[in-house]
Parts: C-alpha cells; sequence; structure tokens
C-alpha cells in the first residue's frame, strides 16, 4: 500500500506518496508543484534550486512549476501564468497494485483576486501525479466549466537534476525544426542536442524523448502537448537570476512539455495532456 503523509518543504506545506517500491514523490500545495521525484533505488530525478523562496512568495525555482494559462510571455496576463503561484487542493490520493497516485486540483475560487479579476473565467485543472514503478505518470486536464470559450496556453516546467551539464544529452530531436531564443527557425541536424550555451528552444512536440546524463537515462514520452520546450539559462543569464546560484545552471535542464501558443477551450470542454518519464 502507498503511504501518504502531510509534510512541509521548506514553509510550504506539502504533501508526500511512498509506494510499496520505495519510489516518492513530494508535492507542495503551492502550484501543485512536484519538488521531488525519487525512484524506488532512492536517486533524485529533479533540480531544486538551493537558492529559491521556499515560502509562496514567488515561484519555486526547480521541480515541475505549473504553467497554466499562458506559457512565457504568450498571452496578455502574468509571464507563466498564475497556476505555479496559487495554492491548490489535495483532491486524491492513494493506490495499489504499482499505481499510487496524488490527484490536485484548482478553480477560480481559489485564485486570489487579483488573478481571478485578470483572468475571469471558470476552469477546474486536474493534476494527477502517478508513481508507477521506475516512471512517473503526470496527467494534466483542463476543463472549461464556464459558459465562454476561453483561450489557454500550459505546460509542466520539469527541471531534470542532469549532475553534469557537460555529460547530458537529448536525443529525438534530429531534424525537428524549431525556434530559439532570438525567434530565429532552424532545424536540428546532430542527432543528439548537447548544452555548450544558452539553449532556450521551442520544438514541434514528438511521443518520446531520450535525456541521456553522466548516470541515468530517462524516456519522456507526451500526449496531448504541443511542444517540447527545452532551456538551460546558460552563465550569464544564470548569474542575473536571483533565485539561481550561479553555478547551479551546471546541473539542470529543464524539458517541458507545453502548449506554448495560445488555444481556445470551449464552454464544457476539456483538454487533457499525459506526460511520462520512465527510468532505465
Ligand atoms: O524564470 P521563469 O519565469 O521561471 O522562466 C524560465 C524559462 O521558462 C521557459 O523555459 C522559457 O522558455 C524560458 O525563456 C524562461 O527563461
Amino acid at each position: 500500500m502507498a503511504v501518504v503523509t502531510n509534510t512541509e518543504y521548506g514553509a510550504l506545506p506539502a504533501v508526500q506518496i511512498t509506494a510499496a517500491d520505495g519510489s516518492q514523490a513530494t508535492v507542495s500545495l503551492f502550484g501543485a508543484h512536484l519538488l521531488s521525484w525519487k525512484t524506488g533505488d532512492g536517486k533524485e530525478r529533479l533540480f531544486v534550486s538551493a537558492q529559491t523562496p521556499l515560502d509562496g512568495s514567488k515561484a519555486i525555482r526547480g521541480g515541475v512549476p505549473v504553467i497554466f494559462p499562458q506559457f512565457n510571455v504568450r498571452g496578455p496576463g502574468l509571464r507563466h501564468g498564475f497556476a505555479r503561484v496559487s495554492t491548490w487542493r489535495l483532491t486524491g490520493s492513494g493506490g495499489d497494485g504499482g499505481q499510487s497516485f496524488l490527484e490536485f486540483g484548482l478553480n477560480q475560487n481559489d485564485l486570489a483576486p487579483e488573478h481571478a479579476q485578470a483572468w475571469p473565467h471558470a476552469f477546474e485543472l486536474t493534476l494527477r501525479f502517478t508513481l508507477h514503478g521506475d516512471a512517473l505518470d503526470a496527467q494534466f486536464t483542463v476543463h472549461n466549466s464556464g459558459a465562454q470559450a476561453f483561450p489557454f496556453g500550459l505546460a509542466l516546467h520539469t527541471y531534470y537534476d542532469v549532475g553534469q551539464l557537460a555529460a547530458t544529452s537529448i536525443s529525438g530531436l534530429q531534424h525537428m525544426r524549431c525556434t530559439d531564443h532570438h525567434n530565429e527557425t532552424l532545424t536540428q541536424e546532430h542527432p543528439a542536442l548537447h548544452f555548450t550555451e544558452k539553449l532556450d528552444r521551442l520544438y514541434q512536440s514528438t511521443p518520446t524523448l531520450t535525456l541521456n546524463t553522466a548516470n541515468a537515462t530517462l524516456r519522456l514520452e507526451q500526449q496531448g502537448f504541443d511542444n517540447w520546450v527545452v532551456w538551460n539559462p546558460g552563465q550569464d543569464d544564470a548569474r542575473a537570476l536571483v533565485d539561481l546560484a550561479d553555478d547551479e545552471y551546471l546541473r539542470f535542464v529543464c524539458i517541458e512539455p507545453a502548449c506554448a501558443d495560445q488555444r481556445p477551450l470551449a464552454a464544457g470542454a476539456k483538454w487533457t495532456g499525459k506526460h511520462r518519464i520512465a527510468a532505465d
């Protein structure tokens, strides 16, 4: 049986689930933010900055920030949206038979007044994390519970602990077109994407990618998302981020299933995206 406990991460109330095989996930209610995912061997798979505030004053730098209702500045509202700075509800937990889950919900009644005013729509977000052997599944649903369509963008902005950036690469993007941070469109020629400088790229989605690090291979799968975003700030941008130590950029990459451009959701409709991260 899975064991679910209430805990704290920094000053943030969090929920921890431990599966029968010892794999474990810790999620703060602030942002429904996955802060730690350990596989059954005890290995931490996610990166969290040592400099990030953990008191709800700011979005958390690391783990899996939930981005909604807009990606970055691709919309009229708050950069990367309000979901990562809102307090969600735990709506379910439990599991057996090798599947242990935590589920979180957020709707318009949970929002701070300034966010509800800036984005005046009725909605219900559901995010379920499931531990499944050496894999973690995230299922993200957006329900338009109002009477009018609304536009949205989103992402699961996952920070992977890669140990050494220089020994890290991503395969599965060869021949894919992408847009970089200069807004230039290019085609990736090499089979593997390496990190030798700042990288901020938006690719069209593919069903599967592989993240290769010095110590691990992770297989990333998605269904329902439009894009993969790949980000590492590089040395100069890392220095400018107050919630990241100067050399921490050498320890993580973000690989994010996303719907970066705003898309409409009709009244009563639901969008669902699925993401699986499987360790070898
Ligand atoms: O600093 P944040 O608001 O968390 O954004 C962090 C990063 O998110 C995404 O990966 C974007 O592609 C980057 O351009 C951005 O810098």
